[in-house]
């Protein structure tokens, strides 16, 4: 790295300490200044994510005159016409913003302050598709952008997932609970592969005295999501616009959370502003089982929608709801959009991509 622009805060000290280890790592300076003072000096965010309707909302909420987004993606083909999608039609222009193709299972030195690292396939569909890549993403990713964070003072953050909590014995879950994964299922790549991502922030936290954060996210829905995402909001949400029917895996009686996005990228600024590492679950309590999802969307959309029952996928988690009094005490956080509200938007911004209506969304929601 010797003849590379691309420095890092705290090298030379580290380098004059000899400093290798976690305990001599000291590469923390501006953290350690007050964040008022840290947004004069222009704080630079970065956010990793795969391309989705998460990365479009968080980095349209945080660029602001003072704040430098760079957004990476986990490099993927599909993916990319959707990175030129999010920063031609949002950030155009926009000084605060830079856009970087990378994949993160490859080292990166760049210099920021905050790392949002969202990158990973969340669809079952897309996760399961190539199951070494999520677990490669999940694992060697996740070390690379903490490494990063080390080498640079930043504060990081996981978004990590309810499926941590795989098929889980305790409802609703908490965040003292350890879960019930299958190790060697379809699921694991993502599931056991979070829980590793999870492992090695809290180590190198402990060990290199890394300032994290960890979220873990329920199942999410809003405008961008992609078309084909796999998840069950915008399948359903699709086909009623489509006029198919609604595919129900298995009776469809099995539960969910379902959350709007705008919400968990609250939640997310949130945390990482606030002073605490957690793990904490992001998600709406609501909870709705399959059939019950199919009636919301058939009220919306089309009340003739018809249902097609499907056979479910391996290891489909029963039921999922989050308990989020630790996020409500500490983060001051919790959801403000009802699925009933929040499906509105959704389907408008998925009205205008499948049939072309010209009306056009920003992605906090809002025309
Ligand atoms: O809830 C979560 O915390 C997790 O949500 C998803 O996992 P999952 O909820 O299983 O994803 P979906 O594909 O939306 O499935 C939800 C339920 O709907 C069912 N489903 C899915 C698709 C469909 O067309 N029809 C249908 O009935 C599935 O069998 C499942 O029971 C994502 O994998 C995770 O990123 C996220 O953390």
């Amino acid at each position: 790295m010797a003849s590379s622009e691309l420095t890092y805060r705290g090298q030379q000290a580290a380098a004059a300490d000899g400093a290798h280890g976690p305990a001599e790592s000291k590469p923390r300076t501006r953290q350690q200044l007050p964040q008022p003072l840290r947004y004069v000096l222009g704080e630079q965010r970065l956010v990793f994510s795969l391309v989705g309707m998460a990365l479009a909302t968080l980095v349209f909420l945080l660029l602001s005159p003072s704040t430098t987004t760079t957004t990476s993606s986990s490099s993927s083909v599909a993916h990319l016409a959707a990175v030129g999608l999010v920063s031609r039609q949002y950030h155009a222009g926009n000084p605060n913003f830079e856009m970087i193709r990378h994949d993160v299972v490859e080292p990166i030195l760049l210099e920021v302050d905050q790392i949002y690292h969202l990158a990973c396939p969340a669809s079952p569909v897309h996760y399961k598709f190539n199951p070494v890549k999520t677990i490669k993403t999940n694992v060697v990713g996740t070390l690379n952008m903490l490494g990063l964070a080390k080498r640079v003072g930043a504060r990081f953050l996981l978004t990590s997932t309810s499926e941590v909590y795989g098929d889980p014995l305790q409802h609703p879950q908490v965040e003292t609970y350890w879960g019930n994964v299958n190790p060697i299922g379809v699921r694991s790549c993502y599931d056991e592969g979070k829980r590793t991502a999870e492992t090695l922030t809290m180590d190198y936290h402990r060990g290199a005295n890394l300032e994290v954060r960890i979220a873990r996210i329920f199942n999410t829905y809003g405008p961008r999501m992609c078309i084909d995402d796999g998840r069950v909001v915008s399948n359903f949400v699709a086909q009623a616009l489509r006029k198919e029917p609604l595919t129900v895996y298995g009776d469809g009686k099995q539960t969910r959370s379902f959350q709007y996005v705008s919400d968990l990228v609250e939640g997310l600024m949130k945390l990482m502003e606030g002073e605490h590492v957690g793990p904490f679950n992001l998600g709406n309590p609501g909870e709705f089982t399959m059939l019950e999802l199919a009636k919301v969307v058939q009220d919306t959309i089309d009340p003739n929608a018809r249902i097609e029952f499907r056979a479910n996928t391996a290891d489909d988690p029963h039921k999922r709801k989050p308990d989020i009094t630790k996020a409500k005490e500490l983060l001051g956080w919790e959801p403000k959009v009802a699925l009933r509200n929040g499906l509105p938007l959704m389907v408008q911004d998925f009205r205008t991509r499948i049939f072309g209506d010209q009306k056009q969304q920003q992605p906090d929601g809002s025309e």
